[in-house]
């Protein structure tokens, strides 16, 4: 046995007196340390000290760190040597949102910081958990306990509406990715197009029943078991990922609701002093490095965060969200892009061991969880502003959304019958869309314009410089101003053009909707199609071809080129919410008989992105 955990063994009666006289001091953090503040409650950082293990208490050992009554703190205690005379003690508190006791049970830690995340992934929003530590302190034990208590809710039949449910656990070490749930093949983790990380290769299992779901569960867990137990190694070395897809079939243009239960490596790979080999080295520098990532991105998006909650508006340029510098971030992209805009509630559970032969590694957990959490400013009442939804009591919401939700107008009693505009801006998109669609006679489309529009007004709000919009009203200006500025949109300019049926009036710019041609997608494409029309397809040079390579050639199948066939740029949505992007050079042919409808988009300079307008 180390000389150091002899000395705390001799010394444990001492320690044990020292710790019962102990009373902590009014200290220097002031009253933040014994006042939890005002956490975020997107953010929600907790601690939970595990239950001292038997060959702990057997050794002689007397556990270092206590939860304190009746605060969100926790004290831990150091045995200082003493240069003459005896040991004295060394203590540090830390203050967390939640702190969690050896009693305590892993249901409880469900009860009040898990479930809530259900339902909110289940109305589209994204929740992740996070359980951090150092190896042995429970990590995997409260994860896998809690994905219990998940898979037992989403099951329950309690939450309302029909959902599909898709399940997939991975497993990163370093920068490769393994699928738990297929014999541990190994997968890649690719960013597509849209800018989406994207498991590539991982194996989705739809689920329908509890006991599928904890068969996968504990097959993933015993995978994980014995891929540690052949490298001779322990699970702390690598993260393990649960993914929950909560697919919604009755807003299918909306983004699936998530769920991420991760189980982190343990965060004192780097320290293990056996770690003396160079793969070793290098895998515990790259937990090192994954893990300080994940603080800074969990810290930037938290950040981020705070400041709309408190003002209405980001304007912390500065906190930058790190998420591309290691894998792990990039593969939780969704969590942090604080572009992606995607409503996310994140809970962290610092596991701790308590054995005072461990405080070093405990006192380096609690810290970390302390850095994580950003306290939200206490926020000063907003003055409204009409055109700031982030100053909009749930009264001044409402009327503007009787006033501007087209027709028929969406009810605000249905879409918001409680929220603020704040809140109503943090509502999943899914949900958002399912509100509006509880008034009779709204159209999938009216929703979505309709979200869209206020989207736009918020992100609008949000460009604290945007050049002031022209309205006809400004009548001092040119009148060829006024019509230069709706040419933003892509509506035809001349007004009388309107009642002419769109396919009569087909120009360059027209934005439509179409279905595609099936070997362009494949058969599985879903969702909707945009594209700008460019020009008929016979307008282009014979070795012209589209962005499959296919020639755009004149006559096809279809026969000549007078029934219509259009070059057209494919439209794809972009990072904010009901942004999108138009490809000028990946182009495409839409025959006449695709095309389904005339969209109107309009381009904004503040963002450069294209907008659906109603
Ligand atoms: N709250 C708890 N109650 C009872 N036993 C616990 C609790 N937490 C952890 N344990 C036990 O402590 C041991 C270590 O826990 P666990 O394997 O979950 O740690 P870990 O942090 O995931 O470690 P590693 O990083 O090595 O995987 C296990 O035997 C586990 O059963």
């Amino acid at each position: 046995m180390a000389t150091m955990e002899q000395f705390l063994i001799d010394n444990a009666a001492h320690y044990n007196s020292l710790v019962a006289a102990y009373k902590p001091r009014p200290d220097k953090k002031g009253p933040a340390s014994t006042d939890t503040g005002s956490g975020n409650p997107d953010m929600i950082v907790s601690t939970r000290i595990r239950p001292m293990l038997e060959e702990e208490t057997t050794q002689g050992f007397p556990p270092g760190v206590f939860p304190r009554k009746g605060a969100n703190i926790v004290d831990l205690h150091e045995l200082r040597k003493a240069v003459r005379g005896t040991p004295s003690l060394n203590s540090f508190n830390f203050t967390v949102d939640h702190v969690f006791s050896s009693e305590s049970s892993t249901s409880e830690i469900y009860d009040s910081l898990v479930e809530p995340l259900v339902p909110w992934a289940w109305g589209g929003g994204v929740g992740t958990l996070f359980a951090y530590g150092q190896t042995g302190s429970g990590k995997t034990y409260t994860v896998s306990g809690l994905e219990r208590h998940v898979a037992e809710t989403l099951m329950s039949g309690s939450l309302e509406g029909e959902r599909k449910i898709n399940v997939c656990v991975i497993e990163l070490a370093g920068q490769t990715a393994f699928d738990l749930l297929n014999s541990r093949k190994q997968i890649s983790i690719l960013e597509d197009s849209f800018g989406t990380s994207q498991m590539a290769g991982a194996l989705e299992h739809v689920v329908t029943s509890l006991d599928t779901f904890l068969e996968l569960i504990d097959a993933a867990a015993s995978l994980r078991r014995t891929a540690a137990t052949q490298k001779n190694d322990t699970s702390s070395r690598s993260h393990a990922i649960c993914r929950i897809r909560i697919e919604n079939p009755s807003v299918p243009s909306a983004e699936d609701g998530m769920l991420y239960l991760v189980d982190l490596a343990g965060s004192e790979a780097a320290r293990d002093r056996s770690a003396h080999d160079t793969v070793r080295m290098k895998e515990a520098r790259e937990i090192n490095t994954s893990l300080s990532v994940l603080k800074d991105c969990i810290r930037g998006r938290a950040m981020v965060d705070a400041d709309i909650q408190a003002t209405g508006k980001s304007t912390k340029k500065a906190a930058y969200v790190p998420f591309r510098q290691s894998t792990l971030t990039k593969t939780l992209k969704h969590v942090f892009d604080p572009a992606s805009a995607r409503s996310c509630k994140t809970v962290v559970v610092a596991c701790v061991n308590p054995c005072l032969a461990d405080v070093g590694a405990s006192k380096n957990t609690l810290r970390y969880a302390e850095m994580l959490r950003v306290v939200v400013p206490k926020a000063k009442a907003l003055e409204y502003n009409p055109d700031v939804p982030a100053t909009w009591n749930n009264e001044q919401l409402r009327a503007w959304i009787d006033t501007n939700s087209g027709t028929p107008p969406i009810s605000s009693s249905l879409l918001a019958p409680t929220e603020s505009g704040p809140q109503l801006i943090r509502l999943p998109i899914p949900t958002f869309l399912s509100r509006c669609l509880q008034t009779p006679d709204v159209s999938p489309e009216q929703a979505q314009a309709f979200q869209t529009k206020f989207w736009k007004t918020h992100v609008d709000a949000q460009q604290s410089q945007r050049p002031a919009p022209i309205k006809d009203s400004d009548l001092g200006l040119d009148p060829e101003v006024v019509r230069q500025a709706k040419l933003n949109c892509s509506a035809d300019p001349e007004d009388a053009n309107a009642a002419v049926p769109f396919m009569q009036r087909i120009r360059p710019g027209m934005v439509v909707q179409y279905k595609p041609a099936q070997y362009f997608l494949g058969n599985n494409w879903q969702g909707k199609n945009y594209a700008m029309i460019l020009c008929p397809a016979s307008a282009v040079g014979e070795t012209v071809c589209d962005l499959m390579g296919k020639r755009v050639e004149v006559n096809d199948e279809k026969g000549s080129d007078r029934g219509g066939r259009y070059l057209a740029a494919i439209i794809t949505p972009s990072l904010l919410p009901g942004s999108y992007l138009v490809n000028v050079w990946k182009q495409i042919v839409v025959n006449a008989d695709e095309i389904e409808a005339e969209v109107l988009m309009e381009y904004d300079e503040a963002t450069r992105y294209y907008y659906m307008t109603l």
